[in-house]
C-alpha cells in the first residue's frame, strides 16, 4: 500500500505542469511569477526524463528559475509576486540593465525574458504536436518551433547544440507516454485546453514587455 502511494507520487503528468500555468493568471491579469516558475520546473522536469543529452538546456532553464525564485524569496519578494510588479519595482529603482550588461547583469526582468522567449517556443511547438498526425517527426516539430522563435535570440553555437538535441528527441508515441496523459486523442484535447492558456501568459507577457520597452534586454 505504501509503496504504491510512494510510486503514485512519482508519475509525471505533463497535465499536473499544465494546470499550473493557468494559475498564473490574477483575476485583473496579472502573471504570478511563483506558478510562472513552477510551470517550468515541471517542464524542465519532463525534458530531464527524455535523457541526458538535454542537460545543457536545462541547466540554463534550472539556473534562471532559481534566480527568480531567490527574489521572491528574498527581502523584496513582495515587489516579485507579479511579473508586472516586479517590473515596475525593478524600473523605478533602476534595477535593470537597459542598453548593455553592467550592475545589474541578472535582473528579474531580464531573467524572465529569457523564459517569456521560451514560452513562445513551447507554444509553437504545442500547437504542432496538438495538430500532428501519426507519422509526424517530432524533431521536425521542435526544430520548426525553435527557428520560428528562440533561435532567433541564440548564437550560431547554441542553435547548433540545440539542432542535435531535437534529433535524438524520442518519437511522437514515447513522447506521448512520457507526458502520462492517455491516449492521443486525450492529448490532443489536453493541449487544446493548454495552449490558448500558455499563450495568453505569453501575449500579457509580450504587451508589458513591449510598453515598457524591454524586449531587447541585454
Ligand atoms: C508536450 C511536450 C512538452 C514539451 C516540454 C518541453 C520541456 C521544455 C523544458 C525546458 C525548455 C528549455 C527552456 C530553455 C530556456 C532557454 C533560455 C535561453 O534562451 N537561454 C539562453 C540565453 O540566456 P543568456 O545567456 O542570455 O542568459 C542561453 O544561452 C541558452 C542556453 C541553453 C540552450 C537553449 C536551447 C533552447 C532549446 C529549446 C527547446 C527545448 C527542447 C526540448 C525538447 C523537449
Amino acid at each position: 500500500m505504501a509503496g504504491s502511494a510512494v510510486i503514485e507520487e512519482q508519475k509525471f503528468s505533463l497535465q499536473e505542469v499544465l494546470d499550473t500555468f493557468k494559475l498564473c493568471l490574477s483575476e485583473n491579469q496579472d502573471v504570478y511569477v511563483e506558478h510562472y516558475v513552477a510551470g517550468w520546473r515541471g517542464l524542465v522536469k519532463f525534458m530531464n526524463s527524455l535523457g541526458n543529452v538535454f542537460t545543457f538546456i536545462s541547466k540554463d532553464a534550472v539556473s534562471k528559475i532559481q534566480i527568480l525564485v531567490n527574489f521572491l524569496n528574498g527581502e523584496n519578494g513582495s515587489h516579485y509576486v507579479t511579473i508586472q510588479s516586479m517590473v515596475k519595482y525593478e524600473l523605478d529603482n533602476q534595477l535593470v540593465d537597459l542598453d548593455k550588461r553592467g550592475s545589474h547583469p541578472e535582473s528579474g526582468s531580464r531573467t524572465l525574458l529569457r523564459l517569456h522567449r521560451a514560452l513562445r517556443w513551447l507554444e509553437l511547438f504545442l500547437e504542432r504536436l496538438r495538430t500532428s498526425t501519426e507519422d509526424s517527426k517530432t524533431s521536425v516539430m521542435c526544430a520548426d518551433a525553435y527557428n520560428e522563435s528562440l533561435s532567433q535570440h541564440h548564437p550560431w553555437l547554441i542553435r547548433k547544440a540545440a539542432g542535435m538535441a531535437f534529433c535524438v528527441l524520442p518519437g511522437r508515441p514515447t513522447f506521448f507516454e512520457v507526458m502520462n496523459v492517455g491516449g492521443a486523442e486525450r492529448v490532443v484535447d489536453m493541449l487544446g485546453d493548454a495552449v490558448p492558456m500558455i499563450s495568453k501568459v505569453y501575449q500579457i507577457t509580450e504587451d508589458l514587455y513591449a510598453q515598457n520597452n524591454l524586449l531587447e534586454l541585454p
